[in-house]
């Protein structure tokens, strides 16, 4: 017996000495690396060799609310050294691997439109357990191509147009709900609204299905949310949260009641495609299937590898399609009620457009969703809410020999990084963009002359080059009808005053409390945007 438990304690001393050798080992190799960059110039804010950027970080993210999103660390860190405009590098291992913080349109066009850097593996720490290993955002060369190929004309234009009439049905129940609020008067957190609404239309684009999670409880829906809030980055400071050993348990449940409700909806549209042999849907579903088929005419049934990838998928693009796009909804109202000039000449263009009879305008874009294209106002203020809130960042590995190269010439190396092209850094940084803080709508419509322009590739909420983001123009439509039927029946306040108490929980990251938390993937709007709205325009209501 003691001989065994010398054995085991050998054996565990051993595992130990191994382990603490090699986090020093790697410690030492990480520092050393970054060392070399600073030796060589590069920017970045002081270094410890012990604690790499650990402690700095730390410092910053005290000052903001506990639950700022990440997306606020570059711009801040510019903040404290303005000369840091263009990119600069972070060491946080090991919480992480270094990061080289790119925020100037410059470095972000050479990241992902003049090349293709591989994106970060990490990003599969955070998507697996919502759409398993094989999916649009984290696959690369042919696998993404292939896939991407099959999806893009699911995201056309004149595929875009025909889902208006779908998206005005549910954005009718949206204002049925708000009709609801305004009636009782009562503070609610529209958050929660705006991610039924949001999830509801994709489920519509995405499947041509209706979840219906607006009017009652859908599992589907329920199980994707409930993933998203069990979720890690995997670069979490708090080891709690890291190492939580119930998260695998409740990812299989989650995954298993998503699958239970996708498997027969997919199976039954492959039915009904072999009854008529083909199908006219643009629906993401419909376009994965008609492509195996056109690559397999004579298969009698999907195989398994093939309908796992296409409902991994179809679940990537539910998650894609509404998270972003609800926060999206969220901000642009909190800026334009933030605004009321800006609020009048956005609901006097939808007078003009859509006619002074507000509850008109729903079977009107129903039947005529060309009117779409004409509210340039409404796309200013769409877009400059974007640049002010972008809530997603682009995520590559660096590699051997691939340097990013500042308008100076300086060259930083992306080898041993993750290379983040950092949209909030670019949409705020100062040396970029004129009046960079200011909510002005009329920069989108200034001509090339105007210091307000903007600059060349700056704006990047969606990404750009190969792998910017499909739901683009479907974001943008959904976003302007939504705004097109709304902001002139309902008046729209925050209620962060009434909702904060003392202490931390009234914070505000630069100068704004609704600023943007961290939590599901994008940026969310802090504390689930607590609101009040009342009924404005009634006499056209009426009318
Ligand atoms: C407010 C709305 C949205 C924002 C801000 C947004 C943002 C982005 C960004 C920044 C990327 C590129 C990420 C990278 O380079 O690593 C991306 C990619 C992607 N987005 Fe979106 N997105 C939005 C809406 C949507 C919608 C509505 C859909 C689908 C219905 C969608 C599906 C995707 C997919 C599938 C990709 C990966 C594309 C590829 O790699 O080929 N997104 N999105």
């Amino acid at each position: 017996m003691a001989f065994i438990d010398g054995l085991a304690a050998r054996f565990g001393f051993t595992v130990f000495a191994v382990l603490l050798g090699t986090f020093f080992f790697n410690l030492y190799r990480v520092r050393s690396h970054v060392r070399s960059l600073q030796k060589q110039g590069l920017p970045m804010p002081p270094h410890s060799f012990l604690f790499g950027h650990l402690k700095f970080v730390a410092s910053i993210v005290q000052e903001m609310p506990p639950n700022a999103h990440g997306v606020y660390i570059a711009d801040q860190i510019r903040q404290r050294f303005p000369e840091m405009n263009t990119a600069f590098y972070l060491d946080i291992w090991p919480v992480g691997k270094p990061y080289l913080m790119a925020i100037h349109p410059d470095l972000l066009y050479q990241l992902t439109q003049a090349n293709q850097l591989p994106k970060d593996p990490g990003l599969q720490t955070f998507l697996k357990p919502l759409a398993g290993r094989q999916n649009l955002v984290t696959m690369e060369g042919s696998a993404w191509k292939y896939w991407r190929s099959i999806f893009n004309p699911g995201f056309s234009a004149s595929h875009i147009s025909s889902l208006v009439p779908g998206m005005v049905e549910k954005i009718e129940i949206f204002k049925k709900k708000m009709q609801e609020h305004a009636n009782t008067g009562e503070m609610f957190f529209l958050e929660e609204m705006a991610l039924n609404l949001t999830i509801d239309i994709i489920g519509g684009a995405v499947m041509d299905h209706d979840f219906q999670s607006q009017s009652k409880y859908n599992d589907m829906t329920s199980a994707l949310r409930n993933q998203l809030k069990w979720s890690t980055t995997g670069i979490e400071i708090n080891l709690l949260l890291k190492l939580n050993i119930f998260r695998p348990f409740v990812n299989m449940y989650n995954t298993w009641r998503m699958d239970r409700y996708l498997n027969p909806l997919f199976d039954n549209r492959y039915t009904t495609f072999q009854e008529k042999g083909t199908s006219p849907r643009k629906s993401v579903i419909d376009l994965a299937l008609k492509a195996y088929l056109a690559e397999n005419p004579s298969a009698q049934s999907i195989p398994d590898a093939f309908k796992q990838v296409a409902i991994a998928q179809i679940k990537l693009f539910i998650f894609a399609g509404h998270d972003t796009t609800s926060s999206a909804v969220i901000f642009t109202y909190d800026l334009l009620y933030k605004h009321p000039t800006i609020l009048a000449r956005v609901r006097a263009e939808h007078t003009a457009v859509l006619g002074p009879n507000i509850p008109n305008a729903s079977a009107l874009l129903t039947s005529k969703p060309h009117l779409l294209n004409h509210l340039p106002y409404t796309v200013a203020v769409i877009k400059e809410a974007f640049r002010i809130y972008p809530t997603v960042a682009a995520l590559r590995i660096g590699q051997p020999d691939f340097s990013l190269v500042a308008p100076s010439g300086q060259r930083f190396p992306t080898e041993n990084c993750i290379v983040l092209g950092d949209h909030y850094g670019v949409h705020h940084n100062p040396s970029v963009w004129a009046d960079a803080e200011s909510f002005l709508p009329e920069r989108w419509l200034v001509d090339e002359t105007h210091a307000l322009y903007p600059p060349k590739n700056a704006w990047r909420p969606f990404e750009k080059g190969p792998r910017n983001c499909i739901g683009m123009e479907l974001a943008m439509t959904e976003i302007k009808i939504i705004l097109a039927l709304t902001v002139r029946a309902f008046g729209i306040g925050d209620a962060y005053a009434e909702f904060d108490g003392s202490g931390r929980k009234g914070m505000k990251v630069n100068g704004m409390r609704t600023y943007m938390v961290r939590g599901t993937g994008g940026g969310h709007p802090a504390d689930g945007y607590p609101c009040r709205v009342v009924l404005e325009g009634r006499e056209e209501v009426e009318g």
